[in-house]
């Protein structure tokens, strides 16, 4: 796929993706009784600033209306922001929606941009046209993203007829075929199976490490994240909760590993001060213990105490992680 140009020229490499004090508040109308309405406003986002490097691929998450949506749709320029400033390729999306468009690629998981009673090809074919592409770059392009995701044989088939897998496939490339430097994916692995999830991934992983394309992930599945991306930024009630790497949200978490053991015989619960007993099951017995310390000491203790047979440590739950800090969030707030 080709270099960037023009405008992306003007847009430093560190903030490719700029967000300073970004703000998003609707109004909304309710009926409170017979003819009495009451208007109350709802700060989707609530003062974000992040930047996001050139060729960076970032996982932007969080629970359901924290705020993610309304953040992708202003940096795409569908939405304006009600206060803030916000750059993406050194331009304004809501000023700039049309340059903009040639910059950007976007997936909504649960929408798709294709002509549902067309085949795959021509809706592509339209996108052709549409963004004027080069035909040496769409016919480049194209044969790229239909080895890389199988489409082959799907290229015939009326949209409507596709799986959600399939469909989800064919939308990503929809997204690639005018050579956008950055690509937002809105929940891009929601309802597929397996293999699916795992085609969309490798290729998102190939994208990025090949042609340097930014991409920034919204999912709710957290394998999609612990896949695909060293930086996490976790957002609630619109407010940036955490911006770093997967580890350090451990860190933030407190998040526990799991020590489990087999002893040569059923045995009362093991003691010791560095962890706690959980769970036993005959000779086998689990201890959680803080993430951020190391196993070894631990397991000289028991080996020292016990009869150890058997021993394996347990990463921590992503989704408890975070999990726990949406909950301390809330437990926060409430007090
Ligand atoms: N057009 C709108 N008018 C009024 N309120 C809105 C509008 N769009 C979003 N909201 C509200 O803004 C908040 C953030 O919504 P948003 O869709 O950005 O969340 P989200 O993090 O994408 O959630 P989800 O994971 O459920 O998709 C929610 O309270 C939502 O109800």
């Amino acid at each position: 796929m080709a270099a960037p140009e023009e405008a992306s020229e003007a847009a430093s490499e560190d903030g490719f993706i700029r967000l300073d004090g970004v703000e998003k508040v609707f109004d909304v109308r309710r009926k409170t009784g017979f003819m009495r309405r009451e208007t109350r406003e709802v700060r989707a986002v609530d003062g974000i600033s992040f930047s996001v490097r050139r060729g960076e691929m970032v996982g932007y998450i969080g629970p359901n209306g924290a705020g993610k949506s309304t953040t992708i749709k202003m940096l795409t320029g569908i939405l304006t922001p009600s206060g803030g400033r916000l750059r993406v390729a050194g331009l304004d999306p809501a000023r700039e929606r049309t340059r903009l468009a040639r910059h950007i690629g976007v997936v909504f998981g649960q929408r798709t941009t294709l002509w549902w009673d067309l085949p795959l090809i021509d809706s592509y074919r339209l996108m052709h046209r549409m963004y004027r592409i080069p035909d040496a770059r769409f016919k480049e392009n194209l044969e790229r993203c239909v080895e890389l995701l199988d489409l082959g044989e799907l290229l015939s088939v009326p949209v409507r007829q596709l799986s959600l897998g399939q469909r989800m496939r064919g939308d990503i490339a929809a997204a690639l075929l005018h050579d956008p430097e950055v690509l937002y994916l809105d929940e891009p692995t929601i309802g597929l199976d397996v293999v699916s999830k795992a085609k969309v991934r490798g290729f998102l992983r190939e994208l990025n490490a090949t042609v340097g394309t930014t991409v920034l992930l919204t999912t709710h599945d957290l394998t999609d994240i612990e896949q695909l991306c060293r930086r996490v930024m976790v957002i609630d009630h619109g407010r940036l909760m955490y911006d770093g790497g997967l580890a350090g949200l451990h860190e933030v978490g407190e998040s526990e590993r799991t020590l489990v053991v087999d002893l040569e015989r059923e045995h009362p619960p093991i003691e010791l001060e560095s962890a706690r007993t959980v769970r036993v099951d005959g000779p086998r017995q689990w201890l959680m213990f803080p993430a951020t310390a190391s196993a070894a000491p631990l397991v000289a203790r028991i080996a020292d105490q016990y009869p150890l047979v058997d021993l394996s440590v347990r990463e921590p739950d992503i989704e408890a992680v975070i999990a726990r800090m949406y909950t301390e969030r809330r437990v926060g707030e409430g007090g």
